[in-house]
């Protein structure tokens, strides 16, 4: 809960980018790799693990509830899973730091579980409403005390056996989702979430990876209906966890905006339902191609080499949005420099992240020198016409690591520097987001 000190940074313009860079693991396949590990008897193997403050939580809350999970030195994650069933019960609050993901798959865990688990996290986190996991998972019989307007710190108490249910999502979202699979592995029976619009698969994908009987069917509607069978038996997993699509779209903007750029972009996750944020940026002319497609951990992986090209205004299709959810910021530093003005709907989740990514963002491009309105779901650009950004200005992260990484990539098209107040909450999602940059520079 406690957070470090802040760190300002300051990006100035230091001309083309170029050279090879890898994006750290995934971060939504590194949870859900160490949490199915942790419920599966035997030893799991997993590659690739992103090592970002978030996944971490994971895996200590993992460890709290019984789970002996390994970094070797040769940086494979090894992981002794407790059994479906058998997680324990923690001694202590488990600190959910900066993550959303984290707090919210976890409680389904133990929702199901014959525990009881006090959920923290930092300030950011502890402004996030946890009402949308709440709902399912007292339906399936949870006890759930928390703090007002449904945040944390709550307390969950498991009830074992859970009892299974069929939940309609209210709001796309992988998170709730994948909360109430979660929670579904350990109830008898069948346990059904219907997702009337399509969010990020990867718990689906990997809970039948892992052995567990699932399907997938369209319904008449066109809504995904997954069926899971409860009281699942894990088998444990070799898993090489993917490049993160999200981490690389910072690079992919990077190198779009900043004239006589050519950067490839190593082993970048493309599951469709994570890689929407290419297909905008094509659509406003980026430079964007794939190489060496193939497939790892089961998902569809490329490395996108991402030349500089003029960008030119392009309103992204509110369809797209749960695609390339955490990607809006970036996108918006895009918007922002290109030919003409970009409407963007149908993003009002993003007010409900880190920190509501609308407002901060629109703070943060109108100081430094871009015209744009605020929407009650989404934000009107004027684009600068590949004009850099006058810049020389102070920019506030709000303990938002997307934040943060957008402005670090708008500094690199300014005509005078722009700080940023803390950079720290980069570690996050992307440790060595600033050095990977640095080596681009040079
Ligand atoms: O399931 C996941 O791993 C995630 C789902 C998304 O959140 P929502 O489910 O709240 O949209 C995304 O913003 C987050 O970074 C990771
Ligand atoms: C929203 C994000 O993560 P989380 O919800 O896990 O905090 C993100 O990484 O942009």
């Amino acid at each position: 809960m406690t957070h470090p000190a802040p760190q300002p940074r300051v990006i100035s313009a230091p001309g083309p980018l170029r050279g090879t860079v890898r994006v750290p693991g995934d971060k939504s396949i590194s949870h859900r790799a160490l949490m199915l590990s942790a419920l599966a008897v035997g030893e799991s193997r997993i590659e690739g693990l992103l090592e970002g403050e978030d996944v971490l939580a994971t895996a200590a809350a993992m460890r709290a509830m019984g789970a002996d999970i390994m970094r070797g030195g040769d940086g494979v994650w090894r992981v002794h899973g407790v059994g479906v069933g058998g997680l324990l019960q923690p001694e202590s609050a488990l600190d959910m730091g900066n993550s959303g993901t984290s707090t919210r798959l976890l409680m389904g865990l133990v929702a199901s579980h014959p525990i009881t688990a006090t959920f923290i996290g930092d300030a950011s986190l502890s402004k996030r409403p946890m009402g949308r996991v709440i709902d399912p998972l007292a339906t399936m019989g949870a006890d759930i005390t928390a703090s007002p307007g449904g945040r944390l710190p709550l307390m969950v108490r498991g009830l074992c056996p859970a009892v299974p249910i069929s939940y309609r999502l209210p709001v796309a979202s992988a998170q709730v989702k994948s909360a109430v699979l979660l929670a579904g592995v350990n109830a008898p029976g069948i346990t059904r979430v219907i997702e009337p619009v399509a969010t990020r698969d990867h718990s689906e994908r990997m809970l039948a990876g892992f052995g567990a009987d699932l399907s997938v069917e369209i319904d008449e509607e066109g809504a995904r209906v997954i069926s899971l069978v409860g009281e699942a038996e894990l088998k444990p997993q070799q898993i090489a966890v993917p490049g993160d699509p999200s981490s690389a779209a910072f690079f992919a903007v990077a190198a779009s905006i900043v004239p006589g750029s050519e950067v490839r972009i190593a082993n970048v996750g493309l599951n469709p339902t994570r890689s929407g944020v290419f297909t905008a940026l094509r659509a406003m002319g980026a430079d964007i191609e794939e190489v060496d497609a193939r497939s790892v951990g089961g998902e569809p992986v490329a490395d996108l080499i991402v030349r500089h090209a003029p960008l030119v205004a392009a309103d992204p299709d509110p369809a797209l949005a749960p695609s390339m959810i955490d990607e809006y910021p970036v996108l918006f530093v895009a918007a922002a420099l290109a030919r003409g003005r970009t409407e963007i709907r149908g993003i009002e989740e993003l007010r409900v992240k880190e920190s509501d990514r609308i407002a901060t963002m629109a703070e943060g491009l109108r100081a430094i020198g871009v015209a744009c309105e605020e929407l009650p779901d989404g934000l009107i650009i004027e684009g600068r016409d590949g004009d850099g950004f006058p810049g020389d200005a102070q920019v506030a992260s709000k303990l938002d690591h997307r934040i943060a990484m957008s402005f670090a990539v708008a500094g690199l098209h300014a005509a005078k520097p722009i700080s940023i107040d803390d950079a720290a909450p980069v570690a996050t999602s992307f440790p060595d987001f600033f050095e990977l940059l640095a080596h681009l520079q040079n």
